[in-house]
C-alpha cells in the first residue's frame, strides 16, 4: 500500500491517492469528513481554521458504496484560495527560524519564500487525514482501533494511570478543546494557550496515539526496514513540526534499570500467554507483542510568532525581524488525529503484508488463522540448534 499528496496550502485544492486498499471495504464519506473536522478543532488555532470547512471529494477506487481495489483519489477544497486569488500578495524574503523558509529556498532556488510555505505547511495533513480515516475504517474490519489524546502541553502534564483504559482516555480528550483527558490538566492547558497569545508567542507539547487489538506478529526483526517500531517513529516524524517520537516511555525508561522496564511474562492455566505490564509500548524486536501499541510524539512549539524573532533579510542582507500574517499559536490539539492517521497507514500496511489478499473478503479468514499468543500456538516438539551451514 502507498499514498501520495500533492497541492499547495493556499492553492484551489489538495489531492491524494491511495493505492493498495483490498476491494470490499465498505466507504462512508462521514468517516473521513468527521475526522477532518476533528483536524481543524482545537483551542489554540489561528483566522485560517474559520475560513476552512474541509469536506472530501473521492474522484476513484470507489464504486457502489465499496473500495473496487483501484486507486483511491481524494479531494479537499482549499476555501482561502479565492482570497489569495484577491490578495496583493508582497513576497517573503525574511526566512521565519523553525519553519522551511530558508531551506527550502536553498535547495530549491526560491527567491520568493512563500514557494517553500506553501508546501511546507502543514495543510498538506489534511490528505493524510483523509488516507489515514480509510484506513482506520480498514483496520476495524479486523477489531483494530486507533485512538489519541495530548498528554503534555508546553510545561502542563496529564495526570494518567499507569496502566489506562485507553479507550476512555480518548473519549475524556474528545469533550475539551485541547483533547486532554485529564481535566485539571486540560483546563491550565487552555490557561497556557491563552497566556501565549497574550505573550505572542507559540506553545508545542507531546501527544500519545495509541492502536488497540492489533494481532501480534505484524513487523519483523529481521531486517531494518521492516522494523514496525521504526516505521512508527518515522510516521510520526514525518508530520510537520514533530521533532521526536518514542515507543512507550522511552526516554523515562533509559534511566531505569531493566527490571524496571521490562514486561515479565506468565501464561494461564487455558495456556494464554500474557505479558504482565505493557512497558514496552506493544512492540518488542519491531515486531507487536498483541497489547496495545502507544507511541509518545513531541511537537516543537510553532515557529511563526506574532513577537517575530530575529532573522535576516535576504532581499537587502541585514539584520530583520520576521513579519507575522496569521498563523497558529499552538497546534498540538489539533496534531492528535494527524497522528493517529499515520499510525492507521502504517497499521494498515503492516496488516497487507501479514496477509496479502486483493479484497477484504480473501483476507479475513487469513486474520482468523493467525497465530496468536498461546502455547499451542508456539510448539516447542523437536527442538534443534544447529546453523544450515554446519
Ligand atoms: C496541525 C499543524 C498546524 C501547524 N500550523 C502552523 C502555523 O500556523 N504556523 C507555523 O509557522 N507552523 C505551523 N505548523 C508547523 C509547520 O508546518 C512546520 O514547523 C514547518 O513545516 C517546518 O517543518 P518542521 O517543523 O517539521 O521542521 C503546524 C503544524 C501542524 C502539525
Ligand atoms: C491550513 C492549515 O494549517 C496551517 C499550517 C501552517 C503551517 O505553516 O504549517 C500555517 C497556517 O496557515 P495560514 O498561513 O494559511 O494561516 C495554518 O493554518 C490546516 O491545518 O489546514
Amino acid at each position: 500500500m502507498r499514498f501520495f499528496t500533492a497541492g499547495e496550502s493556499h492553492g484551489p485544492m489538495l489531492t491524494a491517492i491511495l493505492e493498495g486498499m483490498p476491494a470490499g471495504l465498505p466507504f462512508d464519506m462521514e468517516d473521513i469528513d468527521r475526522d477532518l473536522s476533528r483536524r481543524q478543532q482545537g483551542y489554540g488555532s489561528g483566522g485560517r481554521m474559520q475560513i476552512e470547512k474541509d469536506k472530501v471529494r473521492v474522484t476513484g477506487g470507489v464504486m457502489n458504496g465499496m473500495t473496487t481495489g483501484s486507486p483511491i483519489s481524494l479531494i479537499v477544497e482549499n476555501r482561502d484560495f479565492k482570497n489569495w486569488r484577491e490578495r496583493d500578495i508582497t513576497p517573503i524574503t525574511t526566512p521565519r527560524p523553525g519553519h522551511a523558509d530558508l531551506t527550502g529556498a536553498i535547495k530549491y532556488g526560491y527567491r520568493e519564500l512563500r514557494l517553500s510555505l506553501e508546501r511546507a505547511s502543514a495543510r498538506e495533513t489534511t490528505m493524510r487525514v483523509a488516507v489515514g480515516a480509510i484506513c482506520k475504517r480498514f483496520l476495524a474490519e479486523f477489531g483494530i482501533e486507533i485512538v489519541g489524546y495530548v498528554s503534555q502541553l508546553g510545561d502542563v502534564v496529564a495526570q494518567l494511570p499507569s496502566d489506562p483504559d485507553y479507550r476512555a482516555l480518548y473519549e475524556a480528550a474528545e469533550t475539551n478543546d485541547v483533547r486532554c483527558p485529564d481535566p485539571e490538566a486540560a483546563e491550565a492547558m487552555h490557561a497556557a494557550i491563552r497566556q501565549v497569545k497574550i505573550d505572542k508567542d507559540t506553545l508545542g507539547g507531546i501527544f500519545e496515539v495509541v492502536a488497540l487489538n492489533v494481532p501480534p506478529g505484524l513487523g519483523s526483526h529481521v531486517q531494518f526496514d521492516r522494523k514496525l517500531d521504526a516505521k512508527l517513529v518515522a510516521a510520526m516524524v514525518s508530520i510537520q513540526a514533530m521533532k521526536g517520537a518514542e515507543i512507550g516511555h522511552a526516554f523515562k525508561q533509559a534511566g531505569l534499570p531493566g527490571s524496571q522496564v521490562h514486561d515479565e511474562i506468565d501464561v494461564d492455566e487455558k495456556g494464554a500467554i500474557h505479558r504482565r505490564t505493557n512497558r514496552a509500548g506493544g512492540l518488542e524486536g519491531g515486531i507487536t507483542t498483541g497489547d496495545p501499541i502507544v507511541v509518545r510524539v513531541a511537537m516543537k512549539p510553532i515557529s511563526t510568532m506574532l513577537r517575530g524573532a530575529d532573522s535576516v533579510n535576504l532581499a537587502t542582507g541585514e539584520a530583520d525581524r520576521t513579519a507575522y500574517e496569521r498563523s497558529d499559536f499552538c497546534a498540538l490539539p489539533r496534531a492528535v488525529p494527524i497522528g493517529e492517521s499515520m499510525m492507521a497507514i502504517v497499521l494498515a500496511d503492516a496488516l497487507l503484508e501479514k496477509l496479502g489478499g486483493d479484497s477484504i473478503e480473501e483476507m479475513k479468514p487469513r486474520f482468523d488463522a493467525l497465530r496468536g499468543n498461546r502455547l499451542a500456538d508456539v510448539p516447542m516438539d523437536n527442538v534443534e540448534w544447529r546453523f544450515g551451514y554446519e
